[in-house]
């Protein structure tokens, strides 16, 4: 029996970066929190300490703000592409660079005044070899309800079943949706806004007889509608709302008064994909 090193990597995590746009007095801002993460020929710092072939973290947040100067900052799945590539590349060892990006929205004021946008980023995760790049691109936290269309009854009951039919419920999720891409390149500002624009229409647009159903609804079509796309994961938390009983206060509750609930949540999980793509050439997570 022999002890082995498997899987691992390193690198260095949510490096904040903030980039003004100059142009005259009109400022444009992007705000992106940066993930390296790098895998290869680490047996030796592991084995003994010999860090002959380690980068240092430090060096990766380095380059990431070195670059949002030399290369400028555009969509997060640019960047993440220039700096994967440039690891590759540059780092005989390194075999394969995966650079995680949450961007954060800032609605503007005026030319030079933002207001940050505090509910759902933008994200990107971008794995680079010697020969391939896989972008994968994905929006968390998109908070959605619908206060009708949707209803949850034929379940199984067994002996420990309380929750009654429901014929007329909010449906309330926040969204967490990842998306890979068929290429390495395309027009990541459209192909972003479009999936995202296709999973606000199939939320609103489904009559719902479960969540699991409007997930299908939602991943089929952000694939029917954006042709670049292969294979799309959600998570949907069920963001329950209870209705109040109101008979103590001789009030009926006609599906008007809710209690927002918090925890515990039903979380619905689940991969679309077409089934005639190539496989991923990374795993990735939502
Ligand atoms: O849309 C739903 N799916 C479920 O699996 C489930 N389970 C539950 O208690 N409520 C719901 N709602």
């Amino acid at each position: 029996m022999a002890i082995v090193l498997g899987p691992n990597r390193y690198g260095k995590a949510e490096t904040r970066l903030v980039r003004v746009i100059r142009d005259g007095d009109t400022h444009s801002l992007l705000d992106f929190n940066v993930s390296v993460a790098l895998a290869g020929d680490l047996a030796a710092t592991h084995a003994t300490g010999d860090n002959s072939t380690v980068l240092p973290t430090d060096t990766m947040k380095n380059t990431v703000y070195a670059f949002a100067k030399e290369h400028g900052v555009g969509e997060p799945e640019s960047f993440a592409l220039l700096l994967g590539r440039h690891f590759v590349v540059s780092q005989p060892q390194v075999e394969s660079a995966t650079i995680s990006i949450e961007a954060y929205g800032w609605d503007r004021l005026g030319p030079h005044s933002f207001a940050k946008r505090g509910d759902y980023t933008r994200t990107a995760v971008v794995t680079v070899t010697a020969d391939a790049a896989q972008v994968v691109s994905g929006i968390g936290g998109l908070v959605l309800l619908n206060t009708t269309d949707s209803e949850f009854h034929g379940f199984v009951r067994d002996r420990y079943t309380t929750l009654p039919p429901a014929t007329d419920r909010i449906l309330a999720t926040a969204v967490d949706a990842k998306w890979r891409h068929l290429a390495a390149d395309g027009d990541w500002a459209q192909s972003y806004e479009m999936a995202v624009v296709a999973l606000k229409t199939a939320f609103a647009e489904t009559y719902s007889y479960s969540l699991q159903q409007t997930l299908m609804a939602m991943g089929t079509r952000v694939l029917t509608e954006r042709p670049e796309i292969a294979e799309v994961r959600l998570a949907l938390p069920n963001k329950h709302h209870y209705l109040v009983d109101l008979s103590p206060f001789d009030l009926t509750n006609d599906n008007e008064v809710f209690i927002a609930g918090d925890r515990p949540y039903g979380l619905i999980e689940g991969t679309v994909t077409r089934d005639d793509v190539p496989a991923a050439i990374a795993e990735w997570w939502l």
